[in-house]
């Protein structure tokens, strides 16, 4: 056995990933680390009596390019006589339809396919290319960026998938590693993708840090893997202690709130008292696409230690945490979240349109206004405009967009953060059709050239 493999075996028999006489799905890309899975796995199979397939999606983004990669992964299949399943992914036409990232999309329908070849097929695990270096990647950038779990616990090498489970067996060994096991095997692979789609910050990480964390020790990922395992088995058992004691400190009322008793509360531990917090906004906001954050867990410990005087804090979605004496109780708002602020938009004069952005409407273009200059072109039915917050299900035509995209996704796309989300100001016409997301998009009745008929609008932006 190959000493790559016999290290890949290792990993994969200290985490129990595979059983023996399982069917195991592999999703090949065609790059360098999931053809070096393929490999490994063929080397491991008789030991496993397991039974091998072969998954690949073709998201049809790279022309010929990413036919040729299918053609590729077929072959491969072909030569060790696996049995191949592929599908050819219309990525662009749900971009265009929906809007939204087309990384994203292409992961959902990616996995989408990974999961009905599961179910179609009776596999058991979906095994992925991850390496440690990925994983390296991924620790910095939790780091770097924040992350609103209490620990840093990097890619999990398992977790639940379709009908089994996604598993990673390379996360135990480098990307030079696998490299070197592909240059013995004089195998070939294509082009990697995941370069080119990985974000400016994972990039600069991998170029950057990386190669100045391996200089000072070349051993640096086997010293992240030691303290992702820690931290897993650590957060593994806070998890399970802090379950038992969200059950002894949180009752449900009549009304449908949570309730706390805060004398009960402060003697928890802050590391128990953050995850029953943390178990309790999940809880509130399973539906919603409300981000939790650091701050946000902060500000609610804050409010429920705090003993002197009572506490109204108000949270995303219209929840609200009051504290009486030591009654902490947190309200969920039941009703579709109501339009805060609803104002018409007249002619010649700033209006001030909350979230930091003034705006003028006029019909002459003048150089005596300061501020970003926007051309709309409005129907007398469309007047007058008025500036109001979200309601759920709003959409907007984007310029050069051929369909509508939800409003709420554009949020998410733009990374605007969930609080900022609740009064981020729309233009609406007087048929409720929204015309901009002021400051951040603008739908097709904006135009680049003025002509007399337009409205000019200026934007200024305070606090940006
Ligand atoms: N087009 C594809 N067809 C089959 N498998 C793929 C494809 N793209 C990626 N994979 C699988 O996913 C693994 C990770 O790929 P990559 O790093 O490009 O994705 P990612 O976006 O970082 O991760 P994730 O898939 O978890 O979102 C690859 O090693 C491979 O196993």
């Amino acid at each position: 056995m190959h000493s790559f493999v016999r290290k890949v075996k290792q990993y994969i028999d200290r985490y129990r990933l595979i059983e023996k006489e399982e069917r195991l799905l592999i999703a090949c890309s065609g790059g360098t680390d999931s053809v070096a899975i393929v490999l490994a796995m063929k080397e491991l199979e008789s030991f496993y009596h397991c039974e091998l397939g072969i998954v690949h999606t073709d998201h049809q983004l790279r022309g010929k390019e990413s036919a040729e990669d299918m053609e590729f992964v077929k072959e491969l299949a072909n030569q060790l006589n696996l049995p191949f399943y592929s599908a050819a992914l219309e990525v662009m036409r749900r971009v265009e339809e929906e809007g939204g990232n087309v990384q994203v999309i292409c992961r959902e329908e990616r996995y989408a396919f990974f999961n009905h070849v599961m179910n179609t097929n009776s596999y058991d695990k979906l095994l992925l290319g991850h390496h440690a270096d990925d994983q390296i990647e991924t620790v910095l950038m939790s780091l770097i960026r924040g992350t609103n779990s209490s620990t840093i616990t990097g890619i999990p090498k398992k977790r639940p998938f379709s009908r089994g489970q996604i598993i990673r067996p390379f996360l135990g060994v480098t990307k030079q590693e696998i490299e070197e096991y592909l240059l013995d095997k004089n195998q070939l692979h294509r082009h990697d993708p995941s370069n080119d789609k990985h974000t400016y910050t994972r990039n600069r990480i991998r170029h950057r840090l990386v190669p100045l964390l391996k200089e000072e020790n070349p051993n640096v990922s086997d010293r992240i893997m030691n303290f992702v395992e820690k931290q897993l088995q650590d957060e593994e058992y806070l998890q399970e202690v802090a379950n038992e004691k969200y059950e002894q400190l949180v009752t449900v009322n009549e009304e449908g709130g949570f309730v706390i008793d805060s004398v009960s509360f402060s003697t928890v531990p802050i590391a128990l008292q953050r995850r029953v917090i943390l178990l309790l906004l999940e809880y509130l906001y399973k539906n919603s696409d409300i981000l939790l954050n650091d701050r946000m867990i902060e500000s609610i410990l804050t409010a429920c230690n705090n003993h002197d005087g009572n506490t109204v804090l108000n949270l995303p979605n219209a929840v609200t945490l009051t504290r009486h004496y030591n009654h902490i109780q947190f309200t969920p708002y039941h009703k579709e979240p109501v339009v805060s602020q609803e104002i018409v938009m007249k002619e010649d004069c700033w209006i001030d349109c909350g979230a930091g952005f003034f705006i003028y409407l006029t019909r002459n273009l003048t150089d005596q206004i300061t501020g970003e200059k926007y051309f709309v072109q409005l129907e007398g039915e469309s007047l007058p405009l008025t500036i109001r917050q979200k309601t759920q299900g709003d959409r907007i035509h984007i310029k050069g967009m051929s369909s509508s995209k939800k409003v709420s996704r554009l949020f998410i796309d733009e990374k605007i953060s969930p609080e900022a989300r609740l009064s981020w100001p729309l233009l609406v016409t007087a048929k409720n059709d929204i015309i901009a997301v002021i400051g951040l998009r603008y739908g097709e009745q904006f135009s680049k050239q003025y002509n007399s008929q337009n409205y000019v609008m200026y934007l200024k932006r305070i606090n940006h």
